[in-house]
């Protein structure tokens, strides 16, 4: 401190010795010299403060700043009190400098220090309040106006307590000596009334010398939400408890490699595995068939970090090796804070479902017999082969059909032909690439998918193997069936790009291959369709012919040669359809023989041939043979022998009446067989003929075998030129001597003209037939021509 005297001018008097360091002589010093060295900042209000408590002779206490030499800047106390003589006189002044720079600067950090906690409190939106020892507010934050709804002047002066829950009171934590922070969440009465919950944490302020209780400082903030949603949680936590123990399915979780890491219990209920022990466990080491859909698809959106629903995920059951389990799997990815954490999702097992659904699709798309793909199955698989397909693929459809099953199925029985059915079907099976389809639509009709990278040169080959492994004959039931097949071949896509017109060629081109003779393959060609087109539609119009009477059968006069007597009448079918018009038999027999319907209709014609040819035997007295048709299949069953006996006990016509005309090459077909059946035939008193004798290859001499009464020379034999170097002729006359030598009468056909007659004239034919007598006509024109004088005399 300096003390320093001055005189009434202002000139410095005295000095004490501390000042010696600042001051050089007191004597050199005047109040001006002094005023220079204020701060520039604080000399005008200073300097002014000074001089007029000099001038009205008043103390003075000022504190301003003085600029140092060393250039700092010092804080400094200054004080003068003037000295007056008795009179009130000046004589100078007398005071003190002090150096208060460390105290301002202590007043300056307490005065920001108060403006930041007050800043702070007063914008803070925590709760801030102070009560002192007796728990009566002394300041509260304006936060307490937004969150309670009390403006300061409310709370100050009221007691704490007026406004905390009772409950919670207990809660409020200081003890009389703690000095610890407490946390405690309490409701503190809003202003409007309702509870707010606030999480407070307080501190005792206790005096520091008798550690007495000055009182409390508390920091609260509104956690109504907060424990709102606590609880909300803790009830969404208890309903997802009780939902994953409730349902069947169960809760997983995986870290961020994808592998389990959490599993709600109901794992263990549904398939009886620890949790523990799959654990750490990935997706892959479960899964049961690394290419079923559901694997793939979740391994895809797995990896592209995607949610996945409901996929069918087959793994291997953990309880019970070999065992594979269906799980229905719904998953999706979590992250936390943008970082991805793993996969969550559902399970639940559906072993027994995807069982049932299986077995369902099995039935529904399955061949019971074969087990093969049903039609179906095999135009989903096509249509999807047509829809995913590479753009150059190619793609063969063989449509196969068993030449001979119906005759194994007549003669042998169901069950054999069941057996063959399998057995054919084990073989093409064996035939084909894993990738492609061996289908049975049905009856003995198989389809084979397969994708034929070279085309029609794969497809040749294949057909070609497909023949050959149908051909060796089968063991059913003890007997050695030969099943060898036709086979339609369509090519995608030349022959259609659709599923139906795919099937539709290939089954086209399947009915040349039968008419080729069957035991061969046939690739379709356009032209085929219009001929298939018309071949369907009378397929359909013949199923019908029957129950809609659109059969009649007409007659053709057979007459003795020598006595131009009426011996008997041929049965020719007619059938009219009302679009179609009339039929020829030549077209639709082998339609019928194709079909099956065959057998019907020789039925109908033979019960309708001799009811008719009985009642014209009972009215005009004179009895005549019928001859009716049979078709080559119908001598491979003994299905004719019940529709013989049938028609002439219905009809009462003598069966010596009835004869029936087999093809030359129906006999030659197979011979054994037919020898047999015809055996038996003619046992019931039948006779039996040769039908178009001369157009096959048999010799007369092999027809030994069979008990024929009667050969029909083909029309050929008399139409054909017979001014040729051999003729017809000549060779009709052997064939008759032969025929007769062999105890066989002959009937000549197609008889058209006088030349004709004069001709057979000169042989030792027995019959004649042909429109030089009278071409095949109706039953009226018939009854017609019986009852005239002239049917005695048919030739003139
Ligand atoms: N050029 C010529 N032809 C003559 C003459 N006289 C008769 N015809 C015809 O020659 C065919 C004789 O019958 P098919 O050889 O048994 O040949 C028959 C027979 O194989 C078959 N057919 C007819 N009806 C039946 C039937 O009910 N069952 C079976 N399985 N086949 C039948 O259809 C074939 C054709 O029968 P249709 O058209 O009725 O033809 C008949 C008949 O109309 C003639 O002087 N000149």
């Amino acid at each position: 401190m300096i003390v320093w005297e001055a005189d009434a001018d202002g000139c410095c008097t005295y000095l004490n010795p501390d000042a010696a360091q600042a001051f050089s002589s007191p004597r050199e010093l005047h109040i001006n010299d002094w005023f220079s060295h204020i701060h520039p900042e604080d000399a005008p209000a200073a300097i002014q403060s000074i001089l007029e408590a000099r001038r009205t002779r008043r103390q003075y206490r000022l504190e301003y700043r003085i600029s140092c030499r060393n250039g700092s800047t010092r804080w400094i106390s200054d004080t003068g009190a003037p000295r007056l003589d008795a009179q009130g006189k000046l004589l100078g002044y007398l005071g003190t400098l002090l150096d208060v720079t460390e105290n301002h600067e202590v007043r300056a950090r307490l005065m920001r220090s108060e403006i930041e906690h007050r800043l702070l409190t007063e914008n803070a939106r925590d709760l801030i309040s102070y009560s002192d020892a007796s728990n009566i507010y002394v300041y509260a934050s304006p936060s307490h106006k937004d969150t309670l709804g009390y403006e300061l002047h409310e709370l100050v002066g009221t007691h704490l307590y007026d406004y905390i829950h009772p409950d919670d009171v207990a809660a409020e934590p200081p003890g009389p000596r703690s000095k610890r922070r407490g946390l405690v969440n309490i409701r503190f009465r809003h202003k409007k009334g309702h509870w707010v919950w606030l999480g407070a944490s307080t501190r005792t302020v206790r005096d520091p010398q008798s550690g007495a209780k000055m009182g409390i400082v508390a920091i609260a903030r509104d956690i109504t939400t907060q424990l709102e949603a606590g609880k909300e949680l803790a009830r969404r936590e208890e309903r997802f408890r009780s939902l994953t123990t409730l349902s069947s399915d169960w809760y997983w979780e995986t870290d961020a490699r994808i592998r389990f890491s959490f599993f709600s219990e109901g794992i263990y209920q549904r398939l009886g595995q620890r949790t523990t022990e799959l654990l750490g466990s990935s997706f892959e080491e479960h899964i049961a068939d690394p290419k079923a859909a559901g694997f793939i698809v979740c391994a895809e959106s797995v990896a592209a970090r995607k949610p996945f629903h409901d996929l069918i995920y087959p793994v291997w059951s953990l309880t019970k090796p070999g065992d594979i389990r269906f799980l229905r799997i719904s998953g999706e990815p979590f992250s936390e804070d943008g970082v991805f954490c793993g996969y969550r999702g559902v399970s639940r097992d559906v072993t027994h479902e995807v069982r049932t659904a299986n077995a369902l699709e099995q039935l529904a798309t399955r061949d019971t017999l074969t087990k093969l793909p049903n039609r179906e199955l095999l135009q989903r698989r096509l249509r999807q082969w047509l829809e995913e397909r590479r753009p150059d693929a190619q793609l063969a459809v063989f449509f196969i059909d068993l030449d001979n099953f119906k005759e194994v199925n007549d003669s042998l029985g169901h069950a054999a032909g069941d057996a063959l059915l399998k057995n054919i079907a084990a073989r093409l099976r064996r035939c084909i690439r894993p990738s492609d389809t061996v289908a049975r639509l049905g009856g003995d009709e198989f389809v084979v998918l397969a994708e034929c990278r070279y085309g029609d040169t794969s497809a040749m080959r294949l057909g070609e193997k497909l023949c050959r492994a149908l051909d060796p004959p089968a063991m059913i039931e003890g007997h050695e069936v030969r099943a060898c097949a036709s086979i339609g071949i369509s090519m995608f896509p030349q022959d259609g790009e659709t599923s139906d017109v795919l099937l539709q060629n290939a089954d086209t081109a399947l009915y040349r291959a039968k008419a080729a003779g069957g035991n061969c393959f046939r690739f379709y060609t356009p032209d085929m369709s219009a001929e298939s087109r018309t071949r369907m539609m009378r397929h359909a119009a013949l199923r019908h012919a029957l129950d809609r009477n659109e059969f009649v059968v007409y007659y053709q006069p057979r007459v003795d040669l020598k006595t131009s007597r009426l011996t008997g009448v041929e049965a020719l079918l007619r059938w009219t359809h009302p679009q179609l018009g009339e039929v020829s038999p030549v077209d639709f027999i082998p339609l019928a023989e194709e079909s099956g319907l065959i057998d019907s209709i020789t039925d109908w014609v033979l019960r309708r041939a001799t009811q008719q040819v009985q009642e014209w035997t009972l009215r005009h007295g004179r009895p005549f043979t019928v001859s009716v048709n049979l078709s080559a299949r119908q001598l491979r069953n003994e299905k004719i022998l019940a529709s013989v006996r049938q028609a002439l006990r219905a009809s009462g016509l003598h069966p010596g009446q009835l004869e029936l005309e087999l093809t030359e090459s129906a006999l030659m077909e197979d011979a054994d067989t037919a020898a047999i059946l015809l055996k038996e035939l003619k046992r019931h008193g039948l006779r039996l003929s040769v039908d178009d004798f001369g157009t096959g290859y048999s010799s007369l001499a092999y027809l030994r075998r069979f008990p024929l009464d009667c050969l029909k020379l083909d029309r050929s034999f008399l139409l054909q030129n017979h001014s040729d170097e051999v003729s017809p002729w000549k060779l009709a006359e052997a064939v008759i001597n032969l025929a007769h030598t062999l105890g066989l009468s002959v009937v000549a056909e197609g008889v058209e003209s006088e030349e004709h007659l004069a001709f057979l004239r000169t042989t030792s034919c027995d019959e004649i037939q042909g429109s030089c007598i009278s071409a095949p006509m109706p039953p009226e024109d018939m009854e017609r021509l019986l009852c005239s004088t002239h049917s005695e005399q048919l030739l003139a």
